[in-house]
Parts: C-alpha cells; sequence; structure tokens
C-alpha cells in the first residue's frame, strides 16, 4: 500500500469512527467535517447536504502530505470553515473567553459558572464532552503550572484526556497528524505535565479502567502533534476585508484568545507568500480562504508565521517552531 493511500484510509476510518462518535454524543461542535459556503453547481441538488470542499489530500513533492485544489477557487473565496478537534482559551483570558468555543464575552456575566464561562446554553451542554470529567478533579497544580511556565499545549492534552475519558474522542484521535520531532530533553521536560496531570485523575479517584490510554508515551506523541500543529487563536470579530494582516498558526500565542487543533487545517503546508489563509471570526471555528485566484491541481498554503521579516528570520521561526527548512518559492529565491 503507497504512503498515500495509507494516509488517506486511515483519515477515512479516523473520520468514520469519529462521524460514529458524534452521533453517539451530540458533539455538534467538535465535529471535523469541513463544508464550504460556496453555491452547489448545477448538477447537484440542494438536499444533498452541504457541498464537499473543493480540495483533496495528497502528498507533495517535498513537504508530506499537503492540500489541493480540486477545481478553480475565485479569490475571496471560503474554501471550508473547519471546526477544532479540541480548543482550550489561554488561562490569562479565562474570564472574558467562552470556556467551550473561546467566544469573547463581558466578564463576569450570568452563564458564569464555577470559575468558567460560557456564551450560551448550547457552549454550556456540549462542553459536557469534556467538563463533567475535569469538575470531577482539581487542577489547581495542573493549571498553576502552565501558568507558570507559560505553557499552553499541556492545556489542550488536558481537555483531549478529558474527552477520552469520557468517551467522547478516541484515544487516538490525533495520531494522524505529523508529530514534531522531539529531543530527549524535551521529553524529559514534558514529564512533570504528564504527572500532575496523571496525578489530578488520581486524587480524583478515575480508575485505570477510564485513564488507560494515559501513559507518559500518550502524553508526549498528542503533544509532539500539537506542538507542530496547534493554531493560535486570534479572533478578528471585523469584515473579513480588515483581516488580511492576521497571521495565523503563530507560535507566539500571548495576545490570543486560545489555542485549538483542527483536522483538515492540520494538511496546509506553509508558504511565505500564501495563497490561502486562515481566519476566526468570532469563535474557534475556523474559515479558510483563498487570498487569490487558484487554479484546479495547485497546492494550497497557508502562512504559519509573520512572513514580513527577513528571509534568515522566516527560516529560523519556521525551524524553531515548526522543526522544517522552508521550500517556498520565496525563500527558495532568498526574497
Ligand atoms: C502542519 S504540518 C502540514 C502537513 C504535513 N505536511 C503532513 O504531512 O501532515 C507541518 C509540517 O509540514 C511540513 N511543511 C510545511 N510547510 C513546509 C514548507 N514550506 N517547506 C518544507 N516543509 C513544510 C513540515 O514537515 C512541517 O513540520
Amino acid at each position: 500500500m503507497s504512503p498515500l493511500t495509507l494516509t488517506l484510509s486511515s483519515y477515512s476510518r479516523w473520520l468514520c469512527r469519529f462521524k460514529i462518535l458524534h452521533s453517539q454524543n451530540a458533539l455538534v461542535a467538535f465535529s471535523s467535517t469541513a463544508t464550504t459556503t460556496t453555491p452547489p453547481n448545477e448538477n447537484q441538488t440542494q438536499s444533498s447536504g452541504p457541498a464537499p470542499p473543493p480540495i483533496r489530500v495528497a502528498l507533495t513533492e517535498s513537504a508530506g502530505r499537503g492540500v489541493f485544489a480540486t477545481r478553480k477557487i475565485r479569490a475571496g473565496d471560503t474554501i471550508h470553515s473547519a471546526k477544532p478537534i479540541v480548543s482550550h482559551p489561554s488561562l490569562s483570558a479565562i474570564d472574558t473567553i467562552c470556556y467551550f468555543c473561546l467566544k469573547k464575552m463581558k466578564p463576569f456575566t450570568e452563564s458564569q459558572s464555577q470559575g468558567v464561562s460560557f456564551c450560551c446554553e448550547k457552549c454550556k451542554e456540549s462542553s459536557k464532552v469534556f467538563y463533567d470529567v475535569e469538575k470531577k478533579a482539581d487542577w489547581v497544580d495542573f493549571d498553576d503550572y502552565c501558568r507558570t511556565q507559560g505553557l499552553k499545549f499541556p492545556l489542550l492534552v488536558k481537555r483531549l484526556a478529558c474527552m477520552v475519558i469520557s468517551g467522547a474522542a478516541p484515544a487516538d484521535i490525533v495520531d494522524i497528524l505529523q508529530p514534531a520531532s522531539l529531543t530527549q530533553r524535551m521529553i524529559l521536560k514534558m514529564e512533570e505535565g504528564f504527572c500532575l496531570l496523571r496525578n489530578a485523575f488520581t486524587k480524583a479517584n478515575m480508575g485505570d479502567e477510564r485513564t488507560y490510554f494515559l501513559t507518559k508515551q500518550w502524553y508526549t506523541a498528542v503533544l509532539a502533534r500539537i506542538r507542530i500543529n496547534a493554531f493560535r487563536i486570534d479572533l478578528a470579530g471585523g469584515a473579513y476585508e480588515d483581516l488580511l494582516s492576521l497571521a495565523a498558526a503563530s507560535i507566539e500565542a500571548e495576545a490570543a484568545v486560545g489555542n485549538a487543533i483542527y483536522m483538515l487545517p492540520s494538511f496546509y503546508n506553509h508558504d511565505c507568500d500564501p495563497n490561502t489563509h486562515i481566519i476566526w471570526i468570532e469563535n474557534a471555528d475556523a474559515k479558510l480562504k483563498a487570498l487569490r485566484d487558484i487554479d484546479e491541481g495547485e497546492e494550497l498554503r497557508i502562512c504559519y508565521i509573520d512572513a514580513s521579516v527577513s528571509c534568515h528570520a522566516r527560516q529560523s521561526l519556521l525551524s524553531q517552531g515548526f522543526g522544517f527548512e522552508c521550500n517556498c518559492l520565496r525563500c527558495l529565491s532568498g526574497d
């Protein structure tokens, strides 16, 4: 079996399992299925549901898997939208961000409950997939560890672990994503987070039958994937036209409302002169938009960093944050 066939078949297997779980748990907001807002063509009937996005995931020549257009896409079109597999608000903004969808709220609204807030009943209900488990444990030590060390990714692992325990997500849900290569030093640094996470569940009397998956290997494997694939969420809250300067998937997180991992958006490779970008309007639901006209068969690429800096600075950001040497045309030309 070719690597591509393997990749796509594991993706459909994953999607199928996720859809089953989705229907069993009414995980409306965690669905990873992508849809496009482009109107259906004349041969499509309205009753067949939203049109599939005009993209496919396939192998690129030199950057692993990538996303390719299956038809011409016009500048400004929404290519597809995507809901997070898992998201988490920044700890510094937890009072003012919906604990589920990351929408910005006024502090101390009536919907605030037990230190976290939800923007609406639907988010409160949807959050049960992780929050019912999370509420049973004491997170002071774990959250302190993240806060004092300025770590945001372990919070995504904590939320994912709660989802797995509640049965809302399979433990291998992110396995299909590309992992970062971790040094022994990085793995050692993750140990404290793992122990604190494990202890929180143990102290809450969650037995091995519910936390069997929570090994050090699982924790580091998930973090290795989050490291490369997590998006920092900067809400725009304004018109799309005002947003063209927003940098997506940056590794600097201070101004962000939170972080999230998605399925399809994770297959988009980086380009320092991208033809596509990812934006968030009012919550963690992402939109992929074409920045210019894109031909059928062309690879769609987003920008992971602030690309306004020099070639040397971009290469160093990408190498330190994502572990790769950029092979885009702009970098190859030394621009
Ligand atoms: C978020 S993933 C993108 C999908 C990935 N290619 C895959 O197969 O799953 C980011 C990884 O893709 C590769 N990549 C993305 N953009 C690249 C680029 N411009 N040049 C070289 N490699 C790139 C790097 O290995 C990087 O760590």
